[in-house]
């Protein structure tokens, strides 16, 4: 892998008229990390990620992706990078294998759809049409077309929008061993409990400025990182809680009726735990987490109560 950056973005800035969408945004992104951008709405997000794709022009500045001009070599970048957008369309009257058939098409790749689409769990759904598709549905469907042609980088905006917490699981499960194959993953999200179960690094953006960039264990050194995760499973088994006891920075298990885990624990471990639950045979239905620290180091940052070092 080279050291060409897979993002560079240099002192950009983006005006819409009178207002600035990004003030001199500089912002490195290595190959091989999975980087996460965080922002509250209307902090850019979506103005920086853009322009990465050349859907719009920087008012100053420039921005190469894995060493290409964004602007001037956009078509060379779109060969090897892979997008997940934030608000896709499906074709209505296309089947599920008609977009990948298309996708794996216009990218010379030579992909199997049906692998694909049984990789996001929707190969069940291959020949329905797409304007049937369920929110989550067409968030996997999109995510199978980001993954052809393997590309070493793959964009995700907002990408848990609609999943179901398997869904997300699952979505998470993907990032990880494309990043293990060696893409880099650029993940955006204004919501930070997606992104710091998987990132190794983030940004925080605020009103086009970025006002803090750490990676996810510095910025959990900086608050009381023990959190407390609520499962709500299919059954409470004495399995499923000894599989909780044992996953590594779990400090106490607690069960609440005969459907509901109060786990403590360091905020890493969250997907270990739902993973070690899932592997008993008992479902997870949904989960929640209380972690009023890290979430109010967020909000400083992003209300700007905090500044960057
Ligand atoms: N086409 C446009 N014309 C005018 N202003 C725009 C345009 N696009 C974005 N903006 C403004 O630029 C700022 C940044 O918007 P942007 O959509 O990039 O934020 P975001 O971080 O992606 O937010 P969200 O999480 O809500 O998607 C906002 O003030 C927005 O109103």
């Amino acid at each position: 892998m080279s050291n060409t950056p897979a993002i560079q973005f240099d002192d950009v800035t983006k005006q819409f008229g009178d207002v600035t969408a990004l003030h001199g945004l500089d912002l490195t992104v290595e190959q091989g990390e999975i980087y996460g951008f965080l922002g509250p709405n209307g902090a850019g997000k979506s103005t920086a990620i853009n322009i990465l794709l050349d859907f719009l022009p920087p008012t100053a500045g420039d921005v190469t992706v894995l060493g290409h001009d964004a602007q001037a070599e956009s078509a060379t970048i779109r060969e090897h990078i892979g997008v997940l957008p934030d608000a896709f369309r499906p074709y209505e009257r296309l089947t599920g294998r008609q977009h990948l058939d298309f996708a794996i098409e216009s990218k010379n790749a030579d992909d199997d759809p049906e692998e694909l689409l049984d990789r996001v769990g929707i190969l069940g759904a291959a020949d329905r049409k797409a304007g049937g598709y369920s929110k989550g549905m067409t968030q996997r469907l999109v995510l199978a077309m980001a993954l052809v042609g393997n590309p070493e980088l793959i964009i995700l905006d907002e990408p848990s929008t609609g999943l179901d917490p398997n869904g997300a699981l699952e979505m998470r499960e993907i990032i990880l061993e494309e990043n293990r194959r060696g893409a880099t993953i650029f993940f955006s999200s204004h919501i930070l409990e997606q992104v710091e179960a998987i990132c190794d690094r983030v940004g925080i953006l605020r009103d086009g400025r970025l006002v803090a960039e750490n990676s996810i264990s510095d910025l959990q050194a900086q608050t009381n990182s023990e959190s407390v995760l609520t499962v709500a499973v299919s059954a409470v088994t004495d399995e499923s809680v000894a599989a909780v006891q044992s996953v590594d920075g779990v400090t106490n298990v607690q069960t609440t009726g005969a459907d509901e885990l109060v786990v403590k624990l360091d905020a890493n471990s969250k997907f270990s735990v739902l993973e070690a639950i899932d592997a008993t045979g008992v479902e997870v239905r949904d989960f929640d987490t209380d972690e009023e620290s890290l979430e109010d180091l967020f909000s400083a940052y992003t209300n700007g109560k905090v500044t960057a070092e």
